[in-house]
């Protein structure tokens, strides 16, 4: 992608597309079939910079990864006690589940590593999961304190722990999971609200036994991965809610999104734009991998203001910026609370999309948790910029669709981290 994107307001969006790969379910699929025994072979996996990162990482672990074609990816696992020690930094590079998945990984290994990411990594706090760490008995090192990117990790043997997280977030749950899996006894992990489900969803499939119930789940260590042989992939649910948000606010569309995933704790954005008044109907085509895949049709549909709080949040916590581009078009007054977590994401998400939707004259209010957007409001063309952040890139160019005179996104290649192809899927549906 080049990095300057213009879009033009469009008459329509027509037709059926798909999207690219789930990204949590990507990273996941690299990071057990390295640990595992036997090869696990990926299919529809996300070829976006975050999952390639984490490739990375894992090929300068030891572990041979092959890449066939650019959404079949192949890990050679040799269990977990098959990686090395890195000779070099791991590079996260701007992936948040690729660094706090990895940490769990490199808690439970015993060797030497420093973990390094972009300056966007370098400011996302980390101590929710060293903290944890340290405590099941991993030597980890850091700026302040351990708080910050650069880390250095000494692992080895691990202590389970109960622990209750303060946020509902998956990146926690999961990098304290994986340590569980290599610590004597029982580690057991609370969080306020279920946040998405998909390493509890695979881990079984490699061969792990695991306890849930709603907000809780806890599995005993020194259980080991075997491959389940595949993975499939189905569509990101977050790259397909740009173009469901498209096809709701530009008049006279109606697109149909194939095989996307379905998994029910991350349709909030679907939930939230059907009580807005969105006209989308869903399909179940399928299970793949354990997890629900369907597809979406989407008619664009007169919207109403609505509050988002509580325990949707998580089940759409990387769809905020685009469901407050789709607020500016709804009637009445939009109210996302309880969304602190989005300041300490890729940027801080709730002052980059309050100042972006400004900048094309939204009515948009910042809250210490969240947004107040009034609508509706004719937006008007102008240069916005991602920050480095393909949710508030991807976010702002929607919003040129229906902007007079359109909008140029700066710094439009930080897109190709979740979803590559975007231009040219968005171009293919407003040419019908
Ligand atoms: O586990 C995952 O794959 C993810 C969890 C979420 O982060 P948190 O765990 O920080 O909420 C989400 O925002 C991120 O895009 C992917
Ligand atoms: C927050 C995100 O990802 P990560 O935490 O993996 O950087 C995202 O994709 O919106």
């Amino acid at each position: 992608m080049v990095e300057t994107l213009t879009i033009q307001p469009a008459a329509s969006l027509q037709g059926e597309v798909t999207v690219p790969g789930d990204k949590s379910i990507s990273h996941r699929a690299v990071m057990f079939g390295a640990v595992a025994q036997g090869t696990t072979r990926v299919t529809g996996f996300l070829p976006g910079a975050d999952c390639l990162s984490t490739i990375d990482c894992f090929r300068r672990m030891g572990v041979a990864i092959e890449r066939e074609e650019e959404t079949v990816v192949t890990i050679h696992g040799r269990g977990w006690n098959g990686l090395t020690e890195p000779d070099s930094f791991l590079d996260v590079g701007n992936s948040g589940t690729t660094i706090r998945l990895m940490l769990g990984i490199l808690a439970g290994s015993p060797f030497y590593s420093a973990v390094i990411g972009d300056e966007s990594i370098a400011r996302r706090p980390m101590d929710r999961v060293v903290e944890p760490l340290r405590r099941m008995g991993a030597q980890i090192e850091g700026r302040k304190g351990g708080s910050f990117t650069p880390l250095g990790v000494r692992g080895g043997n691990l202590s389970s722990i109960e622990h209750v997280s303060r946020v509902a977030s998956a990146q926690v749950k999961s990098c304290l999971l994986l340590a569980g899996l290599r610590a004597d006894g029982i580690t057991r992990i609370q969080e306020p609200y279920r946040s998405r489900d998909h390493t509890e969803r695979m881990l079984p499939a490699f061969g792990i036994e695991l306890q849930q119930s709603e907000n809780e789940v806890s599995l005993s260590g020194d259980q080991q991965l075997s491959s389940p042989g595949e993975v499939r992939v189905p569509g990101d649910i977050s790259s397909a809610a740009f173009l469901i948000a498209a096809a709701l606010i530009v008049p006279n569309s109606h697109i149909t999104i194939r095989n996307v995933g379905l998994n029910p704790t991350r349709t909030g954005i679907l939930d939230s734009f059907r009580e807005m008044g969105g006209a989308i109907e869903i399909v179940e085509t399928g299970e793949w991998s354990g997890e629900a895949v369907g597809d979406i049709t989407v008619t664009s549909s007169a919207l109403k203001g609505v509050e988002v709080k509580g325990d949707r949040i998580p089940r759409l916590i990387d769809e905020i910026p685009i469901l407050a581009v789709v607020a500016t078009q709804a009637n009445g007054r939009t109210v996302i609370r309880d969304a602190a977590e989005l300041k300490v994401k890729e940027t801080n998400r709730i002052a980059v999309t309050a100042q972006e939707m400004r900048r094309l004259g939204a009515v948009v209010e910042e809250t210490a948790d969240g947004l107040v957007i009034e609508g509706r409001t004719p937006l008007k063309g102008s240069h916005c910029n991602s920050h480095g952040d393909h949710r508030i890139g991807m976010a702002t160019a929607i919003a040129g669709l229906i902007a007079d005179g359109g909008v140029t996104v700066g710094r439009a290649g930080a897109i190709d981290i979740s979803f590559p192809g975007f231009e040219h899927t968005l171009h293919r549906l407003t040419n019908g």
